[in-house]
């Protein structure tokens, strides 16, 4: 790092936290689009003939892009390349150009007969945006995360990551809670619209950012692309890979998140289905999590900035992840406040793991190998995200189809998700395995991931 004059632009507190602010508010609209369409599955059914399978296969285009073609690598690549600015805007732009696609799929050609490369021209259609949208969105995940570690180094920054993750959350569960009750009163493809003005709003956003983070380096050089050291090498892949901690972090992140954000995708019908809770608010049940997370990331973030444990936090939040899944797994348990309770543990686990496992990240990797580090752990969880949806809804299409019934003159299927949740709680028992593991490595390898991160 080198100072050129004592106060820094994010030496001011309210200068950081503005800018976290402005870049968690696109990153807030990301998230809201991302879950905007898993709510109206059941509709997408009626209305426009998807089958379970070809919901699922859309849920997981969202990683597509991601994992076969590695736009992640490219775009961590980009990133500690072209630096925080330039990757940001080209990640907002692909969000909205994305949204813009799977809008026009529905809108266009939603519920069409039409073929291209044997999938429905709108399920295709949709997916393609959907991945474009993903490539952004998760580009945008990792730049949001380097600029945290930039602005907040040596500062509050598991807290300032709680607190980004908190208000992604909103996004979220926004989506969850919204989606259906707005579909219902206007279209379908209403609440997507919505989403596609937010991230326009998103964009513009991340374009005031520049202007601050452009002041931030005019004083200081902590970590952008001018040095010839902070410059892509594949040394930084290398020494990356080659670290035992990396590949503990990127397991037990697409472990754990894969029996949560694929298990979100279908919770609304889940809760519909077997705990009968009425359509309209079937989403903010499915959205609990986001919202209990809203609320404890950033106090469990600044917990850990002030005591330390996360390897032991992590355990913690895995075990949960068990419990919750192996209940609903339970094929005669019907009660409602059962599902709402499991809901609101999985909050707090949802909270748990990631405000302990995103900083965890900044100790092992130094700061100019974060962009790549992060890159191949989204990577890496982007497999599962992809992977797990396209498994559940194909599943609950060929071994879960209990019977159908029709509402409004539509037909939907009826489904007994007790299959799907016995693959969710199997994942989370590898998560806490591997959680197990990365606290040994911890001890081994000195990462001090049990420690405090504000310095007294
Ligand atoms: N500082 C890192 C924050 C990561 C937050 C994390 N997001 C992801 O893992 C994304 N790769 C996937 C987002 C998918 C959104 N439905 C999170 O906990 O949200």
């Amino acid at each position: 790092m080198n100072q050129t004059s004592n106060q820094k632009l994010n030496d001011k507190t309210w200068a950081r936290w503005s800018a976290l602010f402005v870049v968690a508010f696109t990153m807030m609209a990301a998230y809201y689009v991302n879950d905007i369409m898993a709510p109206l599955k059941s509709m997408l059914e009626g209305e426009l003939h998807w089958t379970s399978g070809e919901f699922g296969f859309f849920t997981g285009a969202y990683s597509f892009l991601n994992v076969f073609l590695l736009m992640l690598i490219w775009g961590g690549l980009i990133l500690d390349k072209f630096g925080i600015r330039f990757t940001g805007m080209l990640s907002a732009i692909l969000m909205v150009g994305g949204t813009i696609c799977e809008y026009a799929a529905i809108t266009r050609f939603g519920g069409t007969e039409e073929m291209l490369f044997g999938y429905k021209l709108d399920v295709f259609m949709a997916s393609a945006g959907y991945s474009v949208f993903g490539v952004g969105a998760e580009v945008a995940g990792i730049t949001v995360t380097k600029i945290i570690a930039k602005w907040f180094h040596g500062k509050e920054m598991a807290l300032a990551m709680g607190v980004q993750v908190a208000l992604a959350r909103v996004g979220s569960q926004v989506a969850y809670a919204v989606a259906i009750p707005v579909a219902k009163n206007w279209h379908l493809d209403t609440p997507l619209l919505i989403g596609a003005i937010l991230l326009v709003g998103g964009l513009v956003s991340f374009l005031c950012f520049t202007f601050m983070d452009r002041k931030l380096d005019r004083q200081v050089t902590i970590d952008t692309s001018c040095g010839d050291d902070e410059k892509f090498s594949f040394k930084d892949v290398v020494a990356v890979v080659s670290n035992p901690g990396f590949w503990l972090i990127a397991l037990l992140c697409v472990l754990f998140y894969s029996c949560v954000f694929p298990f979100q995708k279908f919770a609304t019908e889940l809760m519909v289905t077997k705990y009968n809770v009425s359509e309209d608010i079937a989403g903010t049940f499915a959205g609990l999590p986001a919202l209990g997370a809203l609320f404890l990331t950033p106090v469990f973030g600044g917990m850990i900035d002030r005591r330390g444990k996360a390897a032991s936090i992590m355990m913690l939040g895995a075990f949960m992840l068990i419990c919750v899944h192996a209940i609903y797994a339970i094929p005669f348990i019907h009660a409602s406040w059962v599902a709402i309770i499991l809901m609101i543990i999985l909050g707090i686990a949802f909270s748990l793991v990631p405000s302990a496992m995103w900083p965890s990240v900044a100790k092992i990797f130094p700061v100019k190998q974060l962009g790549t580090a992060y890159a191949l752990i989204f990577f890496i969880q982007n497999i599962g995200l992809w992977g797990i949806p396209a498994l559940i809804g194909s599943v609950l299409e060929n071994y879960c189809i209990t019977g159908q019934e029709v509402v409004n003159g539509k037909t939907t299927n009826l489904y007994d998700y007790t299959l799907p949740m016995c693959i969710f709680t199997g994942i989370a028992i590898l998560s806490l395995l591997v959680a197990f593991l990365l606290k040994s490595a911890d001890k081994q390898y000195g990462y001090g991931l049990e420690k405090a991160n504000l310095k007294k």
